[in-house]
């Protein structure tokens, strides 16, 4: 007999047939209010969790799903998963590392370019019937090539990252991470410093680790207060690595010259958030990896990542700390 698993996204067609082939999938109904109540009765008989990234998978949750073995989530970040109540339960946890790493590198270069040359204010500016044609400086920016990359967090996507800043922009690239890289640094021309250092003399800091305990609010009042005046700031991890209103202080009182966020405390951001009075803040609403290409590439590991787990065999992308 297929295993039950519960798929709570909509899958590209390709990757519904191969989900089909292997497993028998409960869904969403159409037009269905997505309760939480309603998601622990369809989890009352799964073996399998689809999911990507918008329910914890806490205690609750797994005592609502006692066949559960195997949570397949569409996304590399796992912060959604309680590690001590998955190891409790020997669930399996997987993620789906690497392929999307080119995807978000691009974003998080065009929220650096539209920071520093200021691309989504002055595209306000021309919608808004402000251009004269005599404004001079006042619609000037910052270079981006040639300048220093600080990234806090050098791992898969943060070497994207670099490989960009390097070869794209000549930029001068340093990494600041739990470890030190010294491969990375003889393939690449990049070098590690200190936190502190790394926020004292970069132009350009983009903060890249997963959300874990010793992450939560890395990036606080002390960190702003070190970045250098025409600093800008991009986040494209989670929302929760910084210290909010410490950013929107910095801002404010301009020790740091803008900031673009993929990633918020609050999702989707309220509309009345400080952050929405902020002309120098750029903010998409987490596309990182948002591309169909990408996204579809996404969908096909997660669903070979639960079958595959389901079936025992090792060929799975179990999150670090849930390996055995
Ligand atoms: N905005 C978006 O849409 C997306 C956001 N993301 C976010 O990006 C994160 C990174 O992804 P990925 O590059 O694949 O992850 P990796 O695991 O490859 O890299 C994470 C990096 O963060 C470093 N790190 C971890 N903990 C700390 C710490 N306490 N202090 C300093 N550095 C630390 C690691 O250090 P070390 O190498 O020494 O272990 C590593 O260099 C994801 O976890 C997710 O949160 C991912 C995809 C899309
Ligand atoms: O935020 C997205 C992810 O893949 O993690």
């Amino acid at each position: 007999m297929k295993p039950l698993v519960f798929v709570d996204r909509r899958l590209p067609e390709d990757v519904k047939h191969y989900l089909e082939q292997h497993c028998t999938i409960i869904t969403w109904k159409p037009d269905e209010a997505r309760s939480e109540q309603a998601l622990l009765h369809y989890l009352s008989e799964a073996e399998g969790y689809f999911t990507s990234g918008s329910m914890k998978i806490n205690d609750a949750l797994l005592d609502a799903a006692p066949k559960l073995k195997v949570v397949s989530s569409m996304s590399v970040g796992y912060n959604h998963f309680d590690l001590a109540a998955m190891k409790a339960r020997h669930i399996i946890g997987t993620h789906t590392p690497y392929i999307l790493d080119d995807t978000v590198a691009d974003l998080v270069f065009g929220l650096m370019l539209s920071c520093s040359r200021r691309i989504a204010e002055l595209d306000r500016y021309i919608r808004n019937g402000q251009w004269q044609g005599n404004e001079g400086r006042k619609l000037f920016g910052l270079d981006v090539h040639h300048r220093k990359l600080g990234i806090i967090g050098m791992g898969r996507i943060g070497e994207a990252v670099a490989k960009r800043a390097l070869y794209g922009f000549d930029m001068k690239v340093s990494y600041y991470a739990r470890s030190r890289k010294p491969e990375l640094e003889q393939r690449m021309d990049v070098s590690y410093e200190s936190l502190d250092q790394l926020l004292a003399s970069s132009d350009f800091i983009v903060l890249l680790t997963p959300l874990t305990p010793a992450t939560k609010g890395l990036i606080g009042a002390e960190q702003f207060s070190r970045m250098q005046q025409h600093a800008i700031f991009i986040n494209a991890s989670r929302g929760a690595t910084v210290d909010e209103q410490a950013l929107i202080e910095a801002l404010q009182t301009g020790k740091i010259a803008g900031a673009g966020l993929d990633v918020f405390m609050q999702e989707p951001l309220p509309l009345d958030h400080p952050f929405m009075k902020l002309d120098q803040v750029v903010m998409t609403p987490h596309i990182g990896s948002a591309t169909d290409a990408t996204r579809q590439q996404m969908a096909m590991l997660a669903a070979r990542n639960l079958v595959n787990a389901l079936q025992g065999s090792e060929d799975v992308h179990i999150v670090p700390e849930l390996r055995q």
